[in-house]
């Protein structure tokens, strides 16, 4: 049978990238993502946003909402200080399959814990199964419907504290326009946008960070 386009995004990093070199690998998605198939990575010209966060934040603890194939776990787990893991929810095994490949080729599977399941279900389990109490760094970057109803189960279970930072993907396309509303209205949160582009194409997308100010 035809393979998935996660298993040939999967096959030209094994073919394009160095292993244990996330830096590669990012390259080889991209590579693959501008020339062969597109696909839902958060791509580079985002990524390098993503990266300017996780860089200023420099987290202890980390959530990914959405894994898809593992590029944006790369992208933040290259940048974790040493001892810091992150854990990352994924809801299709397929593409949970690819991701732990991707993330084991580049090296980084000792600093990320991947969960198969809904975010509705796992979120209210995180503090006693993970020894969590709160999260310093949170992307989001699955289903656009699920943004709202997760940012509001992290306030109800207590997994943010003052100064948390949730960074949101596609908050234009495919968009978000509830949470948005939330975030931008709410006098719990001090929130920002920032413009770029839909990866790998020219149609406008942007990040919308949002600091929880407890
Ligand atoms: O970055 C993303 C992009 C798109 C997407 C798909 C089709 C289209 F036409 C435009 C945008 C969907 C996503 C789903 N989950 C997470 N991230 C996504
Ligand atoms: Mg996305």
């Amino acid at each position: 049978t035809r393979s998935t386009r996660p298993q040939r995004m999967l096959k030209a990093v094994q073919k394009n990238a160095t292993k244990g070199n996330p830096q590669s690998v990012i390259s080889a998605i991209d590579y693959f993502c501008k020339n062969s198939e597109w696909a839902m990575n958060v791509g580079d010209e985002k990524g390098s946003i993503l990266d300017s966060v996780v860089t200023e934040v420099n987290p202890s603890t980390v959530l990914e909402l959405g894994t898809y194939c593992g590029y944006s776990t790369v992208r933040i787990a290259r940048l974790l200080s040493p001892g810091t893991k992150l854990i990352t929810l994924e809801f299709n095994p397929a593409y949970a399959a690819v991701a732990r490949q991707i993330i084991a080729y580049a090296g980084l599977q000792d600093k990320v814990t991947l969960v198969e399941g809904s975010s509705g279900e796992w979120i209210p389990q995180i503090k006693e199964r993970f020894g969590i109490t709160t999260f310093d760094f949170i992307f989001l970057d699955h289903w656009k419907d699920q943004y709202l109803p997760d940012i509001k189960l992290f306030e109800e279970c207590g997994l943010l504290r003052k100064g948390s930072v949730l960074l949101a993907d596609n908050v234009i396309c495919p968009g978000a326009p509830d949470y948005l509303e939330y975030v931008r209205n709410s006098p719990r949160y001090e929130s920002r946008y920032y413009p770029a582009h839909l990866e790998y194409t020219k149609l406008e997308d942007g990040l919308e960070k949002s600091v929880f100010l407890g």
